[in-house]
């Protein structure tokens, strides 16, 4: 297994903040790994010390087994940040031409704008491009060097859904090819429909790292759903909703809480348990944070 990117307990500080601390992350080759996590938790800055933009405050980033500071190793790396300002005057051609034109190896521009559904705005300014568009050209650019790893961060945000879709199908054609990617989101459908391996992070430390069936099992979080009048004290509740006479609970022990409420003697009817989705298995991680410092 080759590993193209590898942090190793990385802290980075901006003041008092604490961004990242002690973060340690393999990518290997061929992954298509999203990082999750709430704003503020720290991808961003992830993202940065992988790209060379950062510097970690302490532990060591490998890019390709060099240094992300390396222009030369950089070359191998494409990059969509959070945010992008292109040149409005420029057309959309151009651009791909000028951002091609840094590197060694090119993708070709016609496939490269198809991948990204793009095909047909080659002439166009980018001033008189959508937002959607804009930002797919965005992404697209990240691929314009043939990278053999590429960062996204959150690359749909502004996208509605068929955007979203046709950016998706991009970045599954990329990793088709033997592409690596590393995208974060707030979507979780998206890390559900686009990568194997998820990594939720929270208050910059990496809280859980496997597939999304993984995630959802070390959280062990079940939906316990009921119709009851009343509810008495249970135990090992980690959340709780009640909508018409319906009582819906979460919890990490669902046979406890279901033995518990039979002894309570609380009358109940129509049982249900259910694994949680991802979102709720997510919040239910983040929120239970606090306490692994
Ligand atoms: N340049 C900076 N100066 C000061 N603090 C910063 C800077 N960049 C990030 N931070 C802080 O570091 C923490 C992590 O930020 P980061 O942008 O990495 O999170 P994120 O997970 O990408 O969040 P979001 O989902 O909102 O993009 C936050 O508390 C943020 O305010």
């Amino acid at each position: 297994m080759t590993i193209l990117a590898r942090a190793i307990e990385v802290s980075r500080r901006y003041g008092d903040v604490v961004a990242l601390d002690r973060v340690s992350l393999d990518i290997a080759a061929g992954e298509l790994v999203g990082l999750l996590g709430p704003n503020g938790a720290g991808k961003s800055t992830l993202i940065n010390l992988f790209a060379g933009l950062r510097r970690p405050t302490s532990g060591v980033v490998e890019l390709f087994g060099g240094s992300p500071q390396d222009p030369a190793v950089r070359r191998g790396i494409g990059v969509t940040p959070q945010e992008t300002g292109l040149p409005e005057a420029l057309r959309v051609g151009e651009i791909v031409d000028f951002v091609s034109a840094h590197f060694p190896d090119r993708a070709d521009k016609g496939e490269l704008l198809a991948r990204f559904g793009l095909d047909d705005l080659v002439r166009r300014q980018v001033g008189g491009l959508s937002g959607g568009q804009r930002r797919r050209l965005a992404v697209a650019l990240a691929f314009a060097g043939k990278p053999r790893l590429v960062f996204l961060d959150e690359p749909t945000t502004g996208l509605d859904v068929e955007a979203r879709r046709s950016l998706w199908e991009g970045v599954r054609s990329f990793h088709r090819d033997g592409g690596t990617v590393l995208l974060t989101s707030h979507y979780l459908e998206e890390i559900e429909a686009l990568a194997e391996r998820v990594v939720v992070v929270g208050s910059g430390r990496v809280l859980a790292d496997g597939t999304v069936r993984d995630v959802r099992d070390v959280v062990g979080v079940r939906r316990i759903s009921f119709v009851a009048p009343d509810l008495p004290e249970l135990p090992g509740v980690v959340g709780s909703e009640r909508v018409d006479g319906r009582v819906d609970l979460l919890t990490t022990d669902p046979d406890r809480l279901v033995v518990e409420l039979v002894r309570s003697g609380t009358p109940f009817s129509g049982l249900e348990i259910r694994p949680t989705t991802l979102e709720e298995a997510f919040l239910a991680l983040t929120s239970k944070e606090p306490s692994h410092g």
